[in-house]
């Protein structure tokens, strides 16, 4: 067996922040199937080995079509809290602190799931992390782009009672023909709100989606954003406000928005100085968890132990942690990475 790589070491120890994570993403096969057993469901595959033969994408409609058929098994109050504390045992032993994760309502709304059912079982598994682990986190409700925004005003109203749980919005589902201009009236709510909005933009959607996404939105995020690379302005821009943009490598793979990871743009955005760090996405049809992210990106990339240092730093800035507890998080990766330094020289 070949030693582990003195980067790959690195990336063990560091802390790590996640930002970019659908919770109906990390349902692994094993969950899928067990929870369609528990609740009586019958799915259209034979065994787990035929359902990951089907996580063979061709674009993010593909994946998004069986992501959506997945989600049917969540049912109850306890599947969702199954689903989420699953993913958070994973975060764990992944070595993530702190975790900022989507939920998607009005794919389990529309099949009749009330809003609280959804809501309560995933903020319980939160909370147990955080009073078991000390785990933070922050839980942000995504409108679907497909669905009008009408649509979205209509969940909104279903989660208002439940605002003083949830920590933001965000825009996900197929971006191509759902510009972010669709929601604007929808996010204005939001923001009247006083709550942070983020927007999946410029993943398969051109780079005047980040535009309108930073100017009619007025999102403090970018999730993907790897498309803003096409337009030279939008990305000086980007990189003079410190925009974050919450990049899923493996996840780009998968989705065919690049062809291989060694043609990833991950190291030319740092390069450009945009303050862009690794997230997972949907890990249980992607191939990987953040770390897995983080190692196949060094690997692909031939990253060093600064850029992966940025990419984890990144994240914690780009967090909604209290600027104390980040301020905690980068003196202890000082830490870390001087012990690190000191055992290289040996
Ligand atoms: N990668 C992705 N892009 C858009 N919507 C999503 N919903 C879940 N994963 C997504
Ligand atoms: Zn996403």
């Amino acid at each position: 067996m070949s030693a582990l790589h003195p980067i790959d070491a690195l990336i063990a120890q560091l802390p790590k922040t996640e930002l970019h994570l659908h919770i109906e993403g990390t349902l692994e096969p094993e969950l899928m199937f067990a929870l369609a057993a528990r609740n009586g469901i019958s799915l259209p595959y034979a065994d787990i080995a035929s359902l990951r033969a089907a996580y063979d994408f061709n674009n993010l409609q593909s994946f998004l079509d069986l992501y959506y058929a997945g989600a049917g098994v969540l049912q109850t109050e306890q599947d969702f809290y199954d689903l989420t504390w699953a993913y958070l045992q994973r975060a764990q032993a992944d070595g993530i602190v702190h975790t900022e994760i989507f939920f998607d309502p009005q794919t389990h709304t529309a099949r009749g799931i009330a809003f609280a059912t959804v809501y309560h079982g995933i903020s319980r598994a939160l909370e147990t992390a955080e009073a078991e682990w000390g785990m933070t986190s922050r839980l942000i409700m995504s409108f679907l782009r497909h669905l009008s925004e009408e649509d979205g005003f209509a969940v909104l109203e279903q989660a208002m009672p439940y605002l003083s749980g949830i920590d933001g919005f965000g825009l996900d589902s197929s971006e191509a023909g759902h510009p972010p201009s669709k929601f604007q009236r929808l996010f204005a709510r939001c923001r009247e709100l006083q709550l942070p909005c983020v927007a999946h933009a410029g993943e398969e959607g051109p780079a005047a989606y980040v535009r309108e996404a930073l100017e009619l939105l007025q999102v403090c995020r970018i999730d993907h954003g790897v498309r803003s690379l096409e337009d030279a302005t939008l990305v000086q821009r980007l990189a003079a406000e410190r925009m974050p943009l919450t990049v899923c490598p493996l996840s780009n793979i998968k989705l065919k928005v690049f062809a291989d990871l060694a043609e990833h743009p991950l190291r030319r955005m740092l390069e450009a100085g945009l303050v862009a760090m690794v997230n997972s996405d949907d890990p249980a049809y992607f191939g990987g968890y953040l770390g897995e992210n983080l190692l196949a990106c060094r690997r692909a990339l031939d990253l060093g132990a600064d850029e992966i240092v940025q990419l984890v730093r990144n994240s914690f800035e780009a967090s909604w942690l209290a600027p104390a507890q980040k301020a905690d998080w980068q003196r202890a990766i000082s830490h870390i990475v001087a012990a690190w330094q000191v055992e290289q020289a040996l």
